[in-house]
């Protein structure tokens, strides 16, 4: 394929761990962020959407460091200009590091034509992000699984259900992801291990086949919602009571600070109003939002 002169990508939000499934689960969502990319004679950055305010406008930013990763492969020594529209909201455990640098990385190879197969940027990609689980929906879309084996990253995707509906409730402020996990003990214990993977199995089997039944057990952890719990006041009380308000089942998303639960159409305004009512009631200010699943990852248009 020949190079492009300008290339325009939709890359999804991502919900990492799904549950028990730390650092392997991950599932696309319907709520997008748009990369404008094209060579110039310097280097320049546009934001336009979520975190105008903080994101540096050089050579710093993410999606340019991703995108110059790739150049600097390619041997091609050239300065771009990069347009952002976000909707992914920043540091919330929506994937908003990951769609950066999914879409830095395939737009730049997409405008020097496509030289670097998907896993050569999927390896750089999980480097960069630092654990492979929402690098994997953003570039393929899905229900993904994902695991990092001698150097390569080796994933399975496949879709869920059209009609499941993902209720995010995002709290007012951010939650790196590199603080969320310097939060999390070094050791677990065998029990907890037992708990996590046999859950990871049966939701992993109840996602493939559409059913949907036990899926609040499926989706309890003991890997880092109760070690991060402490960052999130009002996450506990929402995970207790999703269940009797209507969800198949809650967690938190990514390392937070978003819970989302999954559910309905017709119940899902109820359980946002539910989940924003208990941050309030913990002091927390937050949003919610009804996503659909995405099915594409990257999207070149
Ligand atoms: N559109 C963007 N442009 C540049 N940097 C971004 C953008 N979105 C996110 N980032 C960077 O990623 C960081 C958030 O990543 P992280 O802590 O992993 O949270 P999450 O990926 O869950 O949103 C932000 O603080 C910022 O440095
Ligand atoms: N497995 C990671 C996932 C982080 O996801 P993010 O959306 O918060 O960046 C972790 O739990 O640390």
């Amino acid at each position: 394929m020949g190079s492009e002169s300008m290339v325009r990508v939709k890359i999804p939000a991502t919900t990492a761990n799904f549950g028990p499934g730390f650092d392997c689960l991950g599932a696309s969502l319907g709520l997008y962020n748009y990369i404008d990319m094209e060579f110039s004679d310097a280097p320049k950055v546009y934001v336009k959407g979520e975190g105008v305010e903080e994101i540096p406008l050089d050579k710093t930013n993410l999606v340019y460091q991703a995108a110059a990763k790739v150049l600097k492969r390619a041997n091609v020594n050239k300065d771009l200009k990069i347009v952002l529209e976000n909707h992914i909201p920043l540091a919330r455990g929506l994937g908003s590091s990951a769609a950066c640098i999914v879409g830095g990385l395939m737009a730049a190879n997409h405008l020097i034509g496509d030289i670097f197969e998907n896993s050569e940027l999927l390896k750089i990609a999980t480097e960069m992000e630092g654990h492979p689980d929402n690098v994997v929906p953003a570039a393929f879309g899905g229900f993904c699984l994902s695991m990092i084996y001698e150097n390569k990253i080796i994933y399975k995707t496949f879709p869920m259900p059209f009609w499941l509906k993902f209720v995010v409730c995002i709290p007012d402020f951010e939650l790196k992801t590199e603080d969320a996990r310097k939060i999390l003990p070094e050791e677990i214990n065998f029990k907890d291990a037992v708990f996590n993977i046999s859950r990871t199995a049966m939701l992993v089997a109840a996602m493939a086949q559409g059913d949907l039944s036990n899926m609040d057990i499926f989706c309890q952890d003991r890997l880092h919602q109760p070690f991060r719990s402490q960052l999130i006041p009002g996450m506990e009380k929402i995970l207790a009571t999703v269940r009797e308000k209507g969800a198949f089942a809650g967690f938190l998303s990514g390392s937070g600070p978003t819970v989302v639960c999954l559910t309905l159409r017709e119940r899902a305004d109820a359980l946002g109003e539910h989940m924003v009512d208990i941050f309030s009631r913990a002091g927390i200010k937050s949003c919610y939002k009804v996503l659909s699943s995405d099915s594409e990852g990257v999207k070149f248009l």
